[in-house]
């Protein structure tokens, strides 16, 4: 199967959210509303949940979609000024919208896995959203626990990460055994991607979270320094770690348990965009254990813990220094 039209439907519907988020910055300071397990949402996430389902749902209706966030909270007789103001910037994108179609739309992403599903995050890096910094649109078709398709769509990322001052907004897309691309968000030709060589010892850095409450910071950096990583790491919120990752900016992501939740599972909207990217740019993704990301046990990653994202050739080389490292460091 090519995906031609899975991918165009993902790329539009990416595209729109995208637009939808940086109206949302361009227009107000948006507002973190507190969710059950305390983590932030915004008018833009539950905007671009809306259309990004809108969209799918369209094309292909019959295909469950698993997205971050639902519309429980909306719903709240007291959420009437936020949902009006969520259904304006959804209206920017799909003019006739009402508060009752953006609820229904943003529940569509309540889906179940099938063996064939979407999975979505409307806004992946909140936290560096409302800090004016990274955040990326993801959104991964997943077919037998394989990522087929994978769009990233990352407004405030500079087009050469060299020239962080000039433009910004890059979209990255892959499609399985068809390679990974990044474009402009602006539109402009597809320039396919590849992950850093063995001899690019300028490219031999290393990217993590910037919320340290996401990974093992001082674990990370012992283990970037043991496989020869002497440049400290770049912090970057959202999957666009990945997009670093697979245009050979940076060598790894590593993400290792947080000693303050040793037993997070991972959400595969965190990841499934990502996975793909970097595998169709020539890199590997695992596990801190080895094994590969399992996408079709449900909302989490339940059978895997950590995840190393690298160029492939330090692949193994990381695992091992996990290997040696992981039963002293882990929980301490
Ligand atoms: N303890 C944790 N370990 C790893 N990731 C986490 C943890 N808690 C939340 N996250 C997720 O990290 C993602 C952001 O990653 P990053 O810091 O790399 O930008 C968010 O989607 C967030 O999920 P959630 O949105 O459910 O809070
Ligand atoms: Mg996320």
């Amino acid at each position: 199967m090519s995906y031609e039209s899975e991918k165009q439907v993902a790329i539009q519907a990416a595209l729109a959210a995208a637009r939808l988020c940086q109206r949302v910055h361009q227009e107000i300071v948006p507002q973190a509303i507190e969710k059950n397990d305390r983590s932030p949402v915004t008018v833009a996430d539950f905007g671009s949940q809306a259309v990004i389902c809108h969209t799918i749902a369209a094309a292909f209706p019959n295909d469950p979609i698993v997205g971050e966030e639902d519309a429980a909270v909306l719903r709240q007789p007291d959420m009437a000024t936020c949902l009006q103001q969520v259904t304006h910037y959804v209206q920017s994108e799909i003019p006739d919208a009402t508060p009752e179609a953006v609820v229904s739309w943003i529940d569509r992403g309540n889906g179940g896995i099938g063996s064939r599903y979407w999975t979505l995050d409307p806004i992946d890096g909140t936290k560096g959203f409302l800090r004016q910094d990274q955040y990326a649109v993801a959104i991964a078709l997943i077919e037998n626990s394989d990522v087929k398709v994978g769009v990233l769509a990352c407004p405030a990322l500079p087009i050469d990460l060299s020239q962080p001052t000039q433009d910004h907004g890059v979209l990255f897309v892959a499609v399985r055994g068809q390679g990974a691309a990044m474009m402009p968000l602006q539109g402009g030709e597809p320039k396919p991607i590849h992950v850093s060589t063995a001899e690019q010892a300028d490219r031999l850095r290393f990217v993590e979270s910037v919320e340290s409450g996401h990974g093992n910071h001082d674990l990370q950096d012992a283990v970037a320094k043991a496989v020869g990583i002497q440049a400290s790491s770049i912090r970057m919120d959202s999957q666009a770690k990945y997009g670093a990752v697979a245009q050979g900016e940076a060598a790894l992501y590593l993400r290792l348990p947080s000693p303050k939740s040793p037993n997070y599972r991972e959400k595969i909207w965190d990841h499934a965009a990502g996975v793909l990217i970097v595998e169709e740019a020539g890199g590997k993704v695992t596990d801190m254990h080895g094994a590969p990301l399992k996408f079709s046990l449900g909302s989490t990653l339940e059978a895997n813990q950590g995840v190393v994202v690298s160029n492939g050739s330090i692949h193994e080389g990381v695992l091992q220094v996990l290997r040696e490292q992981l039963t002293t460091s882990i929980g301490r």
